[in-house]
């Protein structure tokens, strides 16, 4: 039985990136999906775009949905303030055992807690289960028509303040049509687009940013 991808994107890193250096993971994944084989991580391209959001907003409590082999949550940890906190939820279980594989690698352990299981099913207990109050940044990375209802449930579950940001990748491709018209027309956001392209390839896509205003024309949610 061969090895999987995500196997074969842990290989390229122990090879071509030094332990303990961010950078080196992030670059070594990059060309190793650019030049062997497709992978869906966020990338180089759009990457950029997330560092720059991330630096703008300092965040200290991040969520992120789906975690996939750690590319993103590598690239997003490495640019926090010290005290941050990421909280990364993979489904895969075998892309978890090598996302953790890679976030140690990278030597970020001690800022990001991998998460194995739904979306539907973590979010309720966050506040709970890890004494969370609110994020000031979630990564939307996940199944694409989870994009929606997960953030409705952020909202129900008063995971949200004003000023959070919602950063949500591929709202393009593979598209995400049901979320772009909830935070483009509702009052509780003010969404932006950044126009990009799917990673490693010339397809259009893009990253939806929209700052939560609060639930103000629905105080009682
Ligand atoms: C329900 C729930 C789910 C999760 C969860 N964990 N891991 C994921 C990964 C989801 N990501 C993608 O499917 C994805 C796909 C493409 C793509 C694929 C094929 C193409 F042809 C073109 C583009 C590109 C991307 O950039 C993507 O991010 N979800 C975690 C928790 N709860
Ligand atoms: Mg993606």
């Amino acid at each position: 039985t061969g090895s999987t991808r995500p196997q074969r994107i842990l290989r390229a890193v122990q090879k071509n990136s030094t332990r303990g250096s961010p950078c080196s993971v992030v670059n070594a994944i990059d060309d190793y999906c650019k030049h062997k084989e497709w992978a869906m991580n966020v990338g180089d391209e759009k990457g950029i775009i997330v560092d720059d959001v991330v630096l703008e907003l300092k965040p200290i409590t991040v969520l992120e949905l789906g975690t996939y082999c750690a590319y993103s949550t590598v690239r997003i940890a490495n640019l926090l303030p010290p005290e941050a906190k990421l909280i990364t939820l993979e489904f895969n279980a075998e892309s978890a055992a090598i996302a953790r594989e890679i976030i140690t690698w990278a030597g970020l352990e001690e800022k990001i807690q991998l998460i194995i299981g739904a979306s539907g099913d973590w979010i309720p207990r966050l506040k709970e289960e890890f004494g969370i109050e609110t994020f000031d940044l979630v990564f939307l990375d996940h199944w694409k028509d989870r994009y929606l209802p997960d953030t409705k449930l952020l909202e129900k579950c008063g995971l949200l303040k004003p000023g959070a940001v919602l950063l949500a990748d591929n709202v393009i491709c593979p598209g995400t049509p049901d979320y772009l018209d909830y935070v483009r027309n509702s009052p509780r956001y003010k969404s932006k687009f950044y126009r990009s392209h799917l990673e490693y390839t010339q397809e259009e896509d893009g990253l939806e940013h929209s700052v939560f205003l609060g639930l103000y024309d629905n105080p009682n949610l």
